[in-house]
């Protein structure tokens, strides 16, 4: 901890008083009261729908609270809108980045901190001090770059860079390693630690205990919409942080028996892709998965698991061409001309990565999705007629089963925070006992305590006969579930390994297009210029 910052000036960065916000009838922040002394790093934690989010979002002027006082370097303020919070020192970078993907770095970076008028002149002074910031906090980016053609890393140095660039000294992130690689999540850290220790004062909201553990001085748990509990970090343990979370003792890894695989479920083979733009996407997959054994593939995000996942859930990109051959059950599965309720109703489920694009209609309610896709069981149709009283029920069934807070299937799917929203989806599909499930970053935003009991599921889904393909970047996920690793890189399958005869090391090798068991590393790599915007590895 720094403490020198704090001893000059004692009033804390952030002092937040009486916090209080209703949305409607749900309350999401109660009476919140949290202290954040300047130059620290703040850990922010709390199951799904705790109010994190909205209380960040008050922060940073998105929402105005109901009740209660906000005061920065020991000044009440008011924050109507982000640009009062911009000129307050706050600086917020989101979970979904807000940039411009068709304009430049150095654009991203001056929208709306320049006068437009004097935008030309300033151009050159601007760049110099994009360059100077990004070299004083290696976020080392080209400036003249498209945001488009950027890894998810080095988007996430531009959030950060645009932030610095206006002078912040409050820096909130909202989950910010869930889209990075364990080698850009290391550097993140490093450069959070660094601006730490030059007396700016950090809020990180995160679900991963580790890292609130390893970078945090302080950190505060939200429980139902108040503040449980404040502790320094050096004086508590992931156990105790888990259970003043979820108000119980929580099972931090999976108990899970051996698999015994049985029949094969689904076959890939020579699958290859390619999207609208030219670009093959995957470069000619061949896979098995058996009844009894989830298959987990590893690898940095856009390296073809996305295609893969979308192509044998029955929704290929508009556009794509493909060749190859599915095999489900012994029965082959048609490549293209077959949708995802076609899919559902051959016995594969799926989880689609992208939860609010794909997996949900966030203007329905929880109800209407809770069966989407599914409109054709029979359970849900009375004749010709949909039974929509039939919908509700279930879907009530399914909430009251996964603990979807606030538990109410009237509500829009976007009134969920982002954990609740997911745990709709993996339930829907998780509960039909498909044959095969194929399961996009299951636990992307969620708490622990959901997160213990989804991976449960999987693995009884497994252990009841059923086939599982898990894609997550998360490698903690995919060791602790899988009974075999695919990883994947540039569109092909790297190699497989075993849970328990690898390493992260020898996982993030394959990862980064190198195999430490082949004797020609670099025939592995592809050419450079085949995924401009996905450089493996980047930022690392
Ligand atoms: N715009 C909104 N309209 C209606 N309800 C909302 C809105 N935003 C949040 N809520 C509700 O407020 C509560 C707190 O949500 P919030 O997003 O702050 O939780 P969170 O702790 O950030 O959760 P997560 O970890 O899942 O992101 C939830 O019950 C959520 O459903």
């Amino acid at each position: 901890m720094s403490g020198a910052a704090q001893q000059e000036d004692p009033a804390p960065a952030i002092e937040l008083r009486g916090i209080s916000k209703a949305f409607g009838t749900v309350q999401a922040n109660r009476g919140i009261d949290l202290t954040v002394p300047r130059g620290t790093i703040h850990g922010i934690i709390g199951e799904n729908g705790a109010g994190k989010s909205t209380l960040m979002s008050i922060l940073y002027g998105f929402y105005r609270p109901d009740a209660g006082q906000i005061l920065i370097g020991g000044q009440p303020v008011t924050i109507p809108d982000s640009q009062s919070a911009i000129r307050a020192g706050i600086g917020m970078v989101f979970q979904h980045f807000k940039l411009v993907r068709n304009f430049t770095v150095l654009e991203n970076v001056i929208l709306g901190a320049e006068d437009g008028a004097r935008l030309r002149p300033s151009l050159a002074r601007a760049r110099r001090e994009l360059q100077r910031l990004a070299a004083e906090y290696e976020l080392l980016v080209d400036p003249d770059t498209l945001i488009e053609d950027l890894s998810v890393g080095h988007q996430q140095r531009v959030e950060i860079l645009k932030a610095l660039y206006r002078q912040a000294d409050i820096l909130i992130l909202d989950e910010p390693t869930g889209v990075l690689t364990p080698a850009e999540a290391d550097h993140l850290f490093r450069i959070l630690r660094g601006l730490r220790d030059e007396g700016k004062t950090i809020i990180l909201i995160t679900h991963k205990l580790r890292e609130i553990m390893e970078i945090t001085d302080n950190v505060s748990v939200m429980r139902r919409s108040r503040m449980v509990a404040s502790r320094a970090t050096a004086e508590t343990s992931t156990a105790e942080l888990a259970e003043l979370m979820v108000g119980r003792k929580v099972l931090l890894r999976v108990d899970k028996a051996p698999a015994r695989p049985g029949a094969p479920v689904l076959g890939v083979r020579g699958l290859r892709m390619t999207d609208a733009t030219g670009v093959e996407r995957l470069r000619g997959i061949d896979l098995e998965i058996r009844a009894g054994e989830i298959l987990g593939i590893a690898g940095v995000a856009g390296n073809g698991q996305t295609q893969l996942l979308e192509i044998l859930g029955g929704y290929p990109e508009p556009g794509a061409r493909l060749s190859g051959e599915l095999v489900l059950n012994g029965q082959a599965l048609p490549l293209t001309g077959s949708d995802g309720r076609a899919r559902r109703r051959a016995g594969i489920g799926h989880v689609p990565e992208d939860r609010q694009a794909e997996g949900l209609i966030m203007d329905f309610t929880a109800w209407e999705n809770a069966a989407f896709g599914y409109h054709d069981a029979p359970e849900f149709r009375r004749g010709w007629f949909l039974d929509n009283a039939a919908m509700r029920a279930d879907a009530a069934a399914k909430i009251e089963h996964f603990d979807v807070r606030p538990p109410d299937p009237e509500l829009p799917a976007k009134s969920f925070s982002g954990g609740n929203q997911q745990k709709i989806v993996v339930a829907r599909e998780v509960e039909r006992n498909p044959d095969l499930l194929l399961i996009g970053q299951p636990t992307r935003g969620v708490d622990i305590g959901a997160i213990e009991f989804i991976h449960k599921r999987i693995v009884a889904l497994r252990d009841a006969g059923k086939a599982v393909l898990l894609v997550s970047v998360e490698l903690d996920e995919i060791m602790a579930l899988s009974d075999r690793i695919a990883v994947m890189f540039d569109g092909r399958i790297m190699g497989e390994r075993r849970p328990d005869q690898t390493t992260s090391g020898d996982l993030g090798s394959l990862m980064a297009g190198v195999d430490p068991a082949s004797t020609d590393p670099q025939g592995a790599m592809p050419p450079a210029a085949a995924h401009p915007g996905h450089a493996p590895g980047a930022g690392a």
